[in-house]
């Protein structure tokens, strides 16, 4: 009994030691080193230079697309170099050094030879060789892409006023926006469908093409105004690292003027039209509604393909349905004002709260009906960020004063029915009104912010002198 339980303590010891160490690895290692010398195999050489000593593409393709692989990383021994950002380290294969990569469950050994013409050899095997060397290429190809686009800078393009001498009428700026698409407030299951659904548009060039389709995907983001909608564009590019076109079409003369713009895109980038329900209506006159939609269906876009269309709207129901069809609009993504769910997650992310006393206090206001937008939520946390109650009295009193401008908007409403005039200011979509009087009132309140509003849109400012007053 004694014995066995000396055995049994041994065994795990030698087991621990086994699992721990390196002998287990060399034993694997040897075992794969028998096995792969049991099978026929082909080689393919990738000269970096052909004869000419120009320098071969491929190379560089599979020289990135290998430098990005896990075993990479894993493997013995690697170089390190700093990469072109200050701060990044990048791997490179040493001479003579193979790894192995995995492509439909086949091995794929790749040796980084270095004689007096560097080269990459690709070792296969024979029986793999059908059925892996032409789609493992184009997996090489599709990397190497993917790698470069993340490296891309982002630019966003404007369209000017089409004057003779200009050059081009798209000119172009740097996109250095903060965003990104994991800090857009949204429903997490709704940002894993767009994110998704992305995803799969970008693999399907050649459904596309199977379907004689042209390879884009059109979004229409509607919501009131401050909810996201220009933001969540903004996050798009940055994750696609994509280009951004925004049309202005009021600086389009005509329907052919359109069409160029559209022909001057190139493909990988989002071309975007903002508040397109100011273009289509009757009165508009360039470009017309015709113009509009043949842009929507991207019919001009000749040979640069895979882009993808994002239009805004603050309001969807008064829109011609026919703008909306499925195929001209494939996704319709609803941006919603603030509800307590959405007032939790901004109250985690600006203030880094999780929960409050004033909680239950806020959730009453919402549940009577009170709306306000995240931009409008956002920018009071972020002014009062310095003491969270104070910032949470201040979203407190801007959502009871939205409920009192409402209120004070419907007996308006009512009484110019009856002939009397009162004077309301609205702040547009249906992010609620606020009465001059019930702004005063909040202002005088907190003294933090200047709230200015306008027939098209409301937005808070920053005043300087306020700001000094609420650091005391
Ligand atoms: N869903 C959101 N996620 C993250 N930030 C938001 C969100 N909604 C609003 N914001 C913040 O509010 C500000 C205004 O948002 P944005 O410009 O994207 O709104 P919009 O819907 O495009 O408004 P408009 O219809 O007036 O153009 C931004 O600076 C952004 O930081
Ligand atoms: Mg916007």
């Amino acid at each position: 009994m004694f014995l066995y339980l000396v055995a049994i303590i041994a065994s795990c010891f030698v087991l621990k030691i086994v699992l721990k160490t390196c002998l287990v690895q060399i034993v694997k290692k040897w075992w794969r080193v028998l096995e792969d010398g049991c099978y026929v195999y082909q080689f393919y050489k990738v000269p970096q230079f052909n004869h000419n000593m120009q320098e071969n593409q491929l190379y560089r393709k599979v020289c990135t697309y290998l430098n990005s692989l896990p075993c990479v990383e894993d493997s013995d021994f690697t170089n390190l170099f700093s990469g072109d950002k200050s701060n990044e380290i990048s791997l490179v294969l040493d001479c003579n050094q193979v790894i192995v990569d995995k492509f439909l469950s086949a091995r794929v050994f790749w040796i980084n030879e270095s004689t007096a013409i560097k080269s990459l050899v690709m070792k296969i095997r024979k029986k793999d060789k059908r059925r892996i060397l032409q789609p493992y290429l184009q997996h090489i190809h599709s990397v190497f892409d993917e790698i470069e686009q993340r490296k891309k800078e982002v630019r966003l393009f404007v369209n000017v006023d089409n004057e003779p001498q200009r050059n081009g009428r798209w000119r172009s700026v740097p996109f250095t926006h903060p965003v990104t698409f994991d800090t857009i407030l949204m429903e997490t299951d709704l940002k894993n469908k767009v994110k998704s659904d992305l995803e799969s548009f970008l693999k399907s060039k050649q459904y596309y093409h199977r379907l004689g389709k042209v390879w884009k995907r059109s979004y229409l983001l509607y919501g009131p105004s401050g909810t996201g909608k220009s933001t969540f564009i903004a996050g798009i590019a940055s994750m696609l690292n994509y280009d951004v076109y925004d049309v202005d079409l009021s600086k389009v003369t005509d329907d052919s003027d359109l069409k160029l713009l559209l022909l001057q895109t190139t493909s990988k980038s989002l071309i975007v039209i903002e508040d397109l329900d100011c273009y289509l209506g009757e009165k508009s006159t360039a470009p017309s509604m015709s113009g509009i939609l043949n842009f929507m269906d991207g019919i001009f876009s000749c040979c640069a393909e895979e882009r993808i269309m994002i239009f805004t709207i603050n309001n969807k129901d008064q829109i011609d349905p026919t703008v909306l069809r499925p195929g001209r609009i494939d996704v319709h993504i609803h941006f919603p004002l603030c509800d307590f769910h959405a007032f939790k997650i901004l109250a985690t992310s600006h203030l880094g709260l999780k929960d409050h006393k004033l909680f239950p206090q806020v959730e009453e206001i919402f549940q009577t009906g009170a709306v306000l937008s995240p931009a409008e939520i956002g920018e009071i946390m972020i002014s009062n960020r310095s003491s969270p109650t104070r910032a949470l009295k201040s979203v407190i009193s801007a959502l009871q004063i939205n409920t009192e401008s409402r209120a004070a908007t419907r007996h308006a409403r009512r009484s110019s029915d009856t002939g009397s005039v009162r004077t309301v200011e609205e702040t547009g979509g249906d992010s609620g009104m606020f009465c001059k009087e019930s702004v005063r009132e909040l202002k005088k309140l907190y003294g933090l912010l200047r709230i200015r509003s306008s027939r098209k849109d409301s937005s808070f400012e920053f005043d300087t002198s306020d700001k000094d007053n609420s650091k005391t």
